[in-house]
């Protein structure tokens, strides 16, 4: 062999090491490696989802009050009246609306279903007492035998007892208070997040497991692609090589994505000549009433005059358990017959609400609706006529949060029934797929304001999203 071979040789060798040093970093250059960091630090298990603050309340936009209702009879809706009082003793009277035939999906109904009986029929009609008169009750009734001592206890009439009203805990860190509430559900999407990220090489395998845990988590595929493809681009960018690091572009990619700059405070503070309008709206058994009283205490507490409107007519229980609500806190509950119009009900309790100079009156509404048209029927009705005597300054949505994708169909067609202004998700206490925040938010197009975190009284929180975010991780 020549010399001039071996240098040829030596030359092509040297080349082939230099492709493949230079191809080497190229890759490492692309690969986002993470290094576990040296100590294994002791986090917090619970979730640690810290409220910076309380309830953030705010007035809505000036409102035009129209004539009182005197002056101003309703078009469409006349309040139920009551059929004269008759002097022949007692009688039997029809309800005066007669509640129309509805779907009950095992309390889950759909929109677009047929209708069906709902689940509390049959209806007892209603029983009309003749009082007696003043003069009566002085005349002691001497038809009726004296009962024995211990039969007269057996059939004394049961006192009614004056409502207690309760403590409620403070607003200010409640959501610090139900921290684990969340963190029970959520810390399995956090960490399976975190576990796929801050675990050596991030390759395309990597990449499509964090879609399908976001997936997974109830985040939509147009959220997920979005988060997937932010925190790609931002882990390059950033040259995240640590775990560390890594949490951190997550964290923020995550608090992006639930847009911090919306405005999330609730517009309950009263007008200078008229109490803040809120309205309750979403389908039934997703927590409507429950929120509705949730609200209520947390407005109490914050000093205000409540007055709730109990327009879910269809359900006697729902008016009754708002009442209760209502009578735990001091709360006047201004209600209709069963089957009354729902609009009559909510144009009454904003009525006695300016009267009685209140500063907010809560309206919970019916859900039990099945055909768009039904619901634009109803639920718009119900605005437009509390709109005759003051303006609507909040219409919550509330949304079951265990429901999923479903419970965010319904959700688009209430939000196109009425323009909703914010978003209650109840039940994140009892679901691993908490990621339904995101969605609901890109898909509505308005922000989630308050969060249920259990059956209790005061398990109602403002929802902030870097608390929540926090939360996850
Ligand atoms: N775990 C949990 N349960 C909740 C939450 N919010 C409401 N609930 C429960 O959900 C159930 C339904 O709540 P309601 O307030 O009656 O629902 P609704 O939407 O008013 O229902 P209708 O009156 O039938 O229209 C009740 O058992 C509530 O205690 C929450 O945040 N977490």
């Amino acid at each position: 062999m020549t010399t001039e071979l071996w240098i040829a040789i030596a030359a092509i060798a040297a080349i082939i090491i230099v492709l493949l040093v230079a191809g080497t970093v190229l890759y490492k250059r692309r690969q986002i490696r993470l290094t576990p960091p040296p100590e294994l630090e002791k986090k917090d298990q619970s979730g640690g989802y810290q409220a910076r603050g309380g309830f953030s309340f705010s007035e809505g936009a000036s409102t035009a009050l129209k004539e009182p209702p005197s002056k101003e009879p309703l078009p469409k809706s006349p309040l139920p009246q009551e059929p004269p009082a008759r002097e022949d003793g007692p009688r039997v009277v029809e309800p005066p609306v007669q509640p129309r035939e509805r779907t009950d999906d095992e309390g889950q109904p759909r929109v677009g279903d047929d209708a069906s009986v709902p689940r509390d029929a049959p209806r007892k009609p209603i029983v009309d007492v003749e009082l007696p008169k003043e003069s009566d009750t002085e005349t002691p009734a001497p038809a009726e035998p004296e009962p024995e001592p211990e039969l007269a206890e057996e059939l004394a009439e049961p006192v009614e007892e004056a409502p207690v009203l309760e403590e409620i805990e403070p607003t200010e860190g409640r959501l610090n208070r139900l921290r684990g509430r969340l963190s029970r559900s959520q810390n399995a999407v956090g960490k399976s997040l975190l576990g796929l990220l801050g675990g050596g090489d991030l390759d395309e395998d990597s990449w499509e497991e964090v879609e399908d845990t976001l997936l997974i988590a109830d985040l939509g595929s147009a959220t997920t692609t979005m988060i997937v493809e932010r925190l790609r681009e931002q882990m390059v960018a950033r040259a995240v090589r640590t775990e560390a690091q890594a949490r951190e572009v997550l964290r923020e990619v995550l608090v992006e994505a639930l847009r911090p700059e919306l405005d999330r405070s609730i517009r309950a503070l009263p007008h200078a000549d008229a109490p803040s309008v809120m309205l309750v709206v979403g389908v039934n058994g997703t927590g409507k009433t429950t929120t509705t009283g949730k609200l209520a205490r947390v407005l109490v507490a914050d000093g205000r005059r409540v007055l709730l409107g109990a327009a879910d007519t269809f359900r006697a229980a729902a008016a009754d358990q708002l009442q209760t609500w209502g009578e735990r806190v001091g709360a006047e509950t201004v209600r209709g017959k069963e089957g009354a119009d729902p609009a009559s009900v909510a144009f009454d309790a904003v009525s006695r609400g300016i009267e009685a100079g209140v500063d907010v009156v809560l309206v919970d509404t019916a859900g039990r609706l099945h055909t768009k048209t039904g619901l634009m029927d109803e639920l718009g009705k119900v605005k437009r006529v509390v709109e005759k005597r003051a303006k609507v300054d909040e219409v919550l949505l509330v949304l079951d949060a265990t429901v999923g994708q479903n419970g965010l169909n319904q959700a688009k067609v209430f939000a196109e029934v009425v323009d909703i202004s914010g978003v209650v998700l109840t039940k994140l206490d009892g679901t691993a797929k908490g990621g339904i925040v995101f969605q609901v938010q890109h898909q509505l197009g308005v922000p989630v304001k308050l969060v249920g975190l259990g059956e209790g009284a005061d398990d109602l929180a403002p929802f902030e999203p870097e608390a929540f975010v926090n939360a996850l991780l």
